[in-house]
């Protein structure tokens, strides 16, 4: 195999940090056809399903079945949501904000050279082709910040495992900085709380505030997976920066695919029931998406409203996801000037390793 060499290379060029910023990846349209390749390079990353009692038997099933179903009911869903703007998928678009925000508010604080690149786990921009990227601009540092604030296997450990198996092929591997979770980071606790309050001037106050994250399935926890735990603690950060007693506010998961039993209470279940409870007033937060998506925008705040309309609720308002806003920007930012302590001065270290290198040159060495 040939490795992967940093194109038009010269020896002793200077080098740059490259921030790479990663979500989980969207299909490139809302239609069946560009579903299919999309739910099946997700559904058969084992991260995601680990599968028993076979890898096969899951491909059998995933090629036999859910591939020749799902696309099209997605596709459905998908279309509900897509902007009329770049690329389409609000994930996608959401995502290129938030890198240019980012990128605005780091390139400060460098002395050297830093680039900037958005990847996606799954569909595109690839993972791989945003590390290209950064290494054809030079970047010999790399640090990556998945926007996932809490650790799951699933997003967390298979991002890293995509970007682990592009590094397998390159000559020359960066230094390589991993951010895993950023699930109590004061700055984001405040951007989510600040995003109540907005919300809360316009509608006033709910009941309930519901904050749901995305499921996983009960058997990973069971097996050591610590997100739910991270989930409950984002949770207990916000209803306290927002003063909120613990009958106020309560944590439920949504998403739930395939048959087996995922980590409770499920957010559906939940919006079924509270008006009978007497709670006919709730907002729904979503702190574990850094953006809006079809997991939100169609399922919490279309299919979930309806669940809880028809279920004798009165008044349902979504809270929309942190996305581009200003705290958001700024607390990722922080995010990453803490994971990027000694990077941040590496011009001034090129500006000795130039000086190291012309007296180099004498002795015949480009270094
Ligand atoms: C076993 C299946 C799945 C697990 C486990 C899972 C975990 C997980 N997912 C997210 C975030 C997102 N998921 C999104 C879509 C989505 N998720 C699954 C399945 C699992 N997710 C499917 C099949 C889909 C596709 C949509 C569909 O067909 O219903 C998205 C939205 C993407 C978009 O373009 O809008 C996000 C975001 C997390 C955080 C997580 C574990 C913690
Ligand atoms: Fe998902
Ligand atoms: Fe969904």
């Amino acid at each position: 195999m040939e490795y992967r060499g940093i194109s038009g290379y010269q020896h002793g060029s200077d080098s740059a940090t490259g921030v790479l910023i990663t979500n989980l990846g969207t299909p490139d349209a809302p239609t069946k056809e560009a579903l299919k390749p999309y739910l099946r390079e997700f559904l058969m990353d084992p991260r995601v399903v680990e599968p028993p009692p076979s890898r096969w038997v899951w491909r059998l099933i995933l090629e036999g079945i859910i591939l020749n179903t799902r696309p099209a009911k997605s596709a459905e869903a998908y279309a509900t949501v897509w902007d009329s703007e770049g690329p389409g998928s609000p994930l996608l678009n959401i995502s290129n904000r938030q890198l240019g925000a980012i990128a605005e508010r780091l390139t400060p604080h460098f002395a050297g050279r830093v680039e900037f690149a958005l990847g996606m786990r799954y569909g595109n921009p690839s993972i791989a082709s945003a590390l290209q990227t950064l290494q054809d601009k030079g970047c010999q540092r790399i640090i990556v910040l998945p926007l996932y604030p809490q650790y799951a296997a699933a997003t967390s450990a298979s991002t890293m495992d995509a970007v682990s198996a592009e590094l397998q092929t390159w000559r020359w591997v960066p230094d390589l900085r991993f951010v895993s979770h950023y699930h109590r980071h004061p700055g984001y606790i405040k951007a989510l709380a600040n995003s109540v309050l907005d919300h809360q001037e316009i509608h006033g106050k709910p009941q309930k505030l519901v904050m749901s994250y995305h499921g996983v399935p009960q058997r990973y926890h069971d097996n050591g997976d610590p997100y739910y735990c991270e989930c409950h603690t984002t949770s207990r950060l916000l209803a306290r920066e927002l003063g909120l007693n613990d009958d106020e506010y309560m944590v439920t998961f949504q998403s739930l695919f395939g048959k087996e039993e995922w980590i409770k209470p499920y957010t559906d279940a939940t919006m079924k029931s509270l008006p009978s409870d007497g709670i006919k007033n709730v907002q729904v937060i979503c702190p574990g998406f850094s953006a809006d998506c079809l997991e939100t925008i169609e399922e919490i705040g279309e299919e979930n409203r309806e669940y809880f309309e028809d279920a004798g609720g009165e008044k349902f308002s979504f809270i929309r996801c942190l996305n581009d806003r200003a705290d958001h920007a700024d607390a990722l930012t922080d995010v990453l000037l803490q994971n990027l302590q000694g990077w941040l001065d590496a011009g001034e270290d090129e500006a000795e390793r130039l000086l190291v290198k012309t007296q180099a040159k004498t002795k015949g060495c480009p270094f």
